[in-house]
Parts: structure tokens; C-alpha cells; sequence
């Protein structure tokens, strides 16, 4: 367990790569996030191998499916020993209920902690009203997150762009995990809104998630000591 604000989101296409970041990196540095791409490729075995190595592992697989098919897959991934994992927001309150009773359920105060994506941050307001979704980007963002935590969850994926209004409305407690986080200098890639890393954490961010601009580095650890340095 570490106290470090900086998850480095391990976004590789196999194992190997991922494990050479990782033999460089050290758990007091960072946390580390598995998602999509890397599960899919590696699987749990490879998660399994970060906790094993100390790191605190978020496992960011967003569910988004029926509250009991939710509830299982949530029990399954803690059974993994990672330290936090998560939901879409817009699966709904009855869907996150499940999650969190089937979390406490099966692993009771040793559970991981659940959270939820509320609207993901390569999304802006434009593309949001092409879904159907009328309130303005900052409501909707508010009302997921109001959702979450009347569903019993331990906090919300938003923008740090939203991280002020978010810890006004719902508390300091409420758990606020930024990613879309670029240095001064980085590219924007995919996301849109971003903040920068010293930003992120002066607006109320408790966790800064981190891919491309540590990992597409010339030298990811540089990169990181380098955020870490100005943060
Ligand atoms: O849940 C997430 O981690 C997530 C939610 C979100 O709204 N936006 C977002 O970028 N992410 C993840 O955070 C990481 C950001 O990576 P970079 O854009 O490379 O820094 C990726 O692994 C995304 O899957």
C-alpha cells in the first residue's frame, strides 16, 4: 500500500511490455491501472502478479450489464486482491446496489474500493446530446455521481475539470478519480477534457490516472518523476 496520488494506467498490449514498465517502477512511486486492453490480452493472472509485487491495482473493466451479472463479475475481480475497481454510473442505481452488496457480501471491510465512471473524458458536451442527453455536461456529471453515491459507492471517474463542484455537492470523502491528465506539454490524444497534473490535485482530485504521457514516453520513468516532481 502506498499513498501515491499517481495511477499509472499500464494501457500495453501484452504482458511482457507491461512487465518491463512495471520492473522499473516501484510501489512506493505509484499505483498501477489494468483495463480493457490488458485484461483482455493477459487476463487476471497477470493482475495477480502486480499484487504480488505490492502495487495497489486498480482493475478498470466499467461494467455496465444486468445488477446480478454486475454483482458477480465485481466479486470475481476482488477476488483478484485488487485494490479498487469499477462501474459505469449509467448502468444505474439498482445495478450499483448489486455491485456494492455483492462486494460486501463476499469480501465484507476487506473489500476493494467501487467506484463509478460517470461521463468519460473524452467526451464532450456535443457528443453527450448525441446520445440523447439534454442537461448540460456539468449536470449530468453531478447527477451519475449523486446516483453513486446514494448507491452506497466509495466515489466517481470524472475530469478534474469537474472535481471542484463534485467535492462541493458531495463532500471531501467522496472519492475523486481524475484520469485525461496532460502535462503542460503533452498531446491531448483521444481525450478532451483535460487538466494537468498539479491542476487535478488543486481542484480535489484524491487520484490522478496517468497512460500515454508516462508510458509513450522516451523514458516512462523520467516521465514520472518529472510529474511527480511538479505535482
Ligand atoms: O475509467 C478510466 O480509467 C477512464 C475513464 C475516463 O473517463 N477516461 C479515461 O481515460 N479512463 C482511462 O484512463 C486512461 C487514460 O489514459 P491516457 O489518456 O493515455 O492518459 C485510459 O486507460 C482510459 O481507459
Amino acid at each position: 500500500m502506498t499513498d501515491s496520488k499517481i495511477i499509472v494506467a499500464l494501457d500495453y498490449a501484452d504482458a511482457a511490455s507491461a512487465q518491463a514498465l512495471v520492473a522499473r517502477l516501484d510501489p512506493t512511486l505509484c499505483k498501477l491501472k489494468v483495463g480493457k486492453e490488458l485484461f483482455t490480452a493477459a487476463g487476471p493472472a497477470f493482475v495477480e502478479s502486480l499484487v504480488k509485487q505490492q502495487y495497489d491495482v486498480f482493475l478498470d473493466l466499467k461494467f455496465h450489464d444486468i445488477p446480478n451479472t454486475v454483482a458477480k463479475a465485481c466479486q470475481a475481480a476482488a477476488n483478484l486482491g485488487v485494490w479498487m475497481l469499477n462501474v459505469h454510473a449509467s448502468g444505474g442505481l439498482p445495478m450499483m446496489q448489486a455491485a456494492r452488496e455483492g462486494l460486501d457480501k463476499a469480501h465484507g471491510t476487506h473489500a476493494p474500493l467501487l467506484i463509478a465512471v460517470t461521463v468519460l473524458t473524452s467526451m464532450d458536451e456535443a457528443t453527450l446530446h448525441t446520445l440523447g442527453v439534454q442537461r448540460s455536461l456539468v449536470d449530468h456529471v453531478l447527477a451519475l455521481a449523486t446516483l453513486t453515491q446514494q448507491a452506497g459507492l466509495h466515489g466517481v471517474v470524472c475530469s478534474a475539470r469537474e472535481a471542484a463542484m463534485l467535492k462541493q455537492a458531495l463532500g471531501a470523502n467522496f472519492c475523486l478519480v481524475t484520469p485525461g491528465i496532460r502535462p503542460p506539454d503533452a498531446t491531448l490524444d483521444d481525450q478532451t477534457r483535460i487538466v494537468t497534473p498539479k491542476e487535478a490535485l488543486a481542484l480535489g482530485s484524491h487520484y490522478l490516472v496517468i497512460g500515454r504521457p508516462i508510458t509513450q514516453a522516451t523514458d516512462p520513468i523520467v516521465a514520472l518523476n518529472t510529474i511527480i516532481k511538479n505535482i
